[in-house]
């Protein structure tokens, strides 16, 4: 039927049939992940918490010295496939221009359920900060779920975590924000979801009907969605990039041109895709413009604060 066809991203892939999209985007992920954990230095399975599943992988530069800034990814896979072990694809563009990768595990449906993959997320990010407490920013990126997870964080009540992670900017790639219209398709089977659970982790509900004051609303939210996403994933990075801008988020929008859900992810394997073009920016966040720390934890937060990364599309907005 029309709305769980939507809500099926390798049915709107133009180049591959469906199959061979999802085939190719995971033996992209796997390749990649092999390549990464065979040149590149990395914690592999560091845990974040108790839980079995409550694991990282870190990949670092080649001459990593000082303060690193951090880019973290949540695969996506509808919160019931895809791992950290297979979906590594950005470690090689990335970690050669001196970013540090993270690749968040969570516990898939239906082991997991929605509550709590948003709370290991919460979970990992915080531990991400306590081990480099003076990184130079971490950077959230997520594919599909992985940008709902990404965009639970703007929700997130970091006190109770008991500390403020260093958050520089959010890249929310093809994802999802309602999850309401997914309870009426069988892709909510092994997830579970009542109603009440999809709204609680909506974002796009949760922010519309309590829009919360952004605490650090300095970083930049990209918003993007790839040309041949199904209208569906279109309406819905929309809508919540508007839910963003009227909260007062520094948001942006995005379309990338002539890629699909997949390939929007799989070319960031590339380095000259326009989602790997890091620029480093003097950061507006500086030690001398940012609000007096209020805590131990935020002072600890700051790390340097000297530089701010811009994926492509946000430095072209700005003229650079
Ligand atoms: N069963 C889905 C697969 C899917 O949605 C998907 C697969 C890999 C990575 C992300 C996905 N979508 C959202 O998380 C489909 O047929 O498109």
């Amino acid at each position: 039927m029309e709305l769980e066809t939507q809500y099926l991203p390798s049915r709107w892939v133009l180049r591959l049939g469906a199959e061979e999209a999802l085939r190719t985007y995971s033996q992209m992920g796997d390749d990649a992940t092999k390549t990464a954990r065979a040149t590149t230095r990395s914690l592999l399975d560091v845990p974040y918490g108790d839980g079995e599943g409550d694991k990282l992988d870190i990949y670092f530069p080649k001459d990593a010295s000082g303060a690193l800034p951090f880019f973290t990814f949540i695969h996506g896979g509808y919160w019931q496939s895809g791992s950290k072990d297979t979906l590594a694809f950005m470690v090689d563009p990335l970690t050669a221009q001196g970013v540090a990768v993270v690749i968040l595990a969570y516990d898939i449906a239906p082991k997991g359920t929605l509550d709590h993959m948003v709370d290991q997320v919460t979970r990992g990010i915080a531990s991400v900060q306590r081990r480099y407490p003076c990184n130079e920013g971490i950077y959230l990126c997520g594919h599909s779920a992985g940008a709902h997870l990404a965009a639970m964080m703007l929700l997130a009540n970091w006190t109770e975590h008991g500390v403020t992670p260093n958050l520089r900017g959010f890249f929310l790639v093809s994802g999802l924000y309602d999850l309401e219209p997914i309870v009426h398709t069988p892709l909510n089977a092994p997830l579970l979801m009542t109603p009440e659970d999809a709204q609680r982790n909506s974002p796009q509900r949760r922010l519309e009907v309590a829009p919360k004051q952004p605490v650090d609303a300095a970083y930049p939210i990209l918003v993007i969605v790839g040309q041949h996403d199904a209208p569906e994933f279109h309406r819905q990075s929309r809508e919540f990039y508007q839910t963003l801008l009227q909260g007062g988020w520094k948001a942006s929008f995005e379309e990338l041109h002539d890629v699909d859900h997949f390939e929007i992810i799989w070319k960031l394997t590339q380095k000259d895709y326009v989602l790997t073009q890091v620029r480093r920016v003097p950061s507006p966040w500086g030690m001398g413009v940012t609000a007096a720390p209020t805590s131990k934890e935020s002072w600890a937060g700051r790390g340097h604060g000297a530089t701010t990364l811009l994926f492509f599309p946000a430095s072209r907005r700005l003229g650079t």
